[in-house]
């Protein structure tokens, strides 16, 4: 049976602060993506990041990005991408790298994520989003085995990665092993009911809508995904399904009184609806 995510996700998963921590111990999240074109997906997936509580936020993009970001997000750190030594010393200080939001199909971006793909470590968490799984589907690249990789593809970039028609993605044995075929650990298929595959097996989110169907919603819902997976020492599946669960959750409070839900506010309205839900142990 399938299981569905509820309410009581949220506090397992986001607990309160202990009064004696300092952001070293939040995560320190790489976002990689926003080229000429898409700089506005990887400042949405920054302000995420940075408003679901992750400790150290560095973005790398183009470097026509930088003066946008710190705009809307001051407390990001900004690396320019074509400086590759500068790129790979921040990988390895990461604790989690976000790779592909906005990143676009250029030459130069499928060259940076073979490079990422080659340098992560067992160190890191990688969440693999946008046109990064479009570079690994088209390039027939495979995830790093050695390092827990998260991949949020919606239908048709999964499509392309799995080579499984769109209508035939609800085949749930099928999915199971193509997961495991590209070294998927976890899985978060997004649709209008966003399903999450994992070893330990498949949850499904009933909740969310249309409000939901603009640009960005994506990338907000792939920094509050890294941002989790930094700060929260839990298990790895209910702490992906927390963060899945939070930013649908919020979605839906939001639509309330909106027609659509604006990704960029859902994304700073995250501290607040985490303070709501967090659980009161140390
Ligand atoms: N403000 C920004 O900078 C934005 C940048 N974005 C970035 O743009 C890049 C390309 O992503 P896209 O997803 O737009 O393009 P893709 O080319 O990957 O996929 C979209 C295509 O699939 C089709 N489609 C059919 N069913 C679909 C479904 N259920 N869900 C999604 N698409 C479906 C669409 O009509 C479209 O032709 C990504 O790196 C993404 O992060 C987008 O997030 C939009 C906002
Ligand atoms: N009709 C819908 N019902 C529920 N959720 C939706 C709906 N449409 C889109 N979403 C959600 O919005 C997000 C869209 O992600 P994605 O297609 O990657 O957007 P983008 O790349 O533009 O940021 C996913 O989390 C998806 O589940
Ligand atoms: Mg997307």
């Amino acid at each position: 049976m399938v299981k569905q995510l509820n309410e009581g996700i949220l506090k397992e998963v986001i607990v309160k602060r202990p009064a004696d921590s300092y952001k070293g111990d939040y995560g320190h999240v790489l976002l990689i993506g926003g080229d000429k074109q898409y700089g506005g997906a990887i400042t949405m997936a920054a302000q995420a990041a940075v408003s679901s509580g992750a400790g150290l936020v560095t973005v790398a993009s183009d470097s026509v990005n930088r003066s946008a970001l710190h705009s809307r997000v001051p407390e990001a750190m900004f690396v320019d991408w074509s400086d590759l030594e500068v790129l790979m010393e921040q990988i390895d200080r990461s604790d989690v790298v976000l790779l592909g939001s906005g990143m676009g199909l250029s030459e130069y971006a499928v060259s940076l994520v073979k490079r990422v793909l080659m340098q992560v470590s067992s160190k890191q968490v990688l969440v693999v989003d946008g046109s990064a799984l479009t570079i690994v589907a088209q390039e027939n690249l495979m995830f790093p085995r050695e390092t827990f990789t998260i991949a949020t593809p919606h239908q048709v970039e999964w499509e392309r990665l799995s080579k499984i028609q769109l209508n035939y993605q609800h085949e749930i044995q099928m999915n199971d092993v193509q997961r495991q075929m590209l070294n998927i650990d976890i899985l978060v298929l997004k649709q209008h009911h966003t399903v999450i595959y994992s070893s330990d097996g498949q949850t499904e989110l009933e909740q969310g809508g249309p409000y939901q169907a603009v640009g960005g919603m994506g990338d907000v819902l792939a920094g509050i995904i890294a941002a989790f997976v930094g700060q929260f020492k839990f298990n790895m599946t209910q702490t992906v399904e927390a963060a899945v669960y939070a930013h649908t959750a919020l979605a839906d409070q939001m639509a309330a009184y909106n027609y659509i839900v604006r990704p960029s506010l859902l994304a700073d309205g995250m501290a607040n609806f985490m303070a709501r839900y967090q659980s009161n142990f140390d």
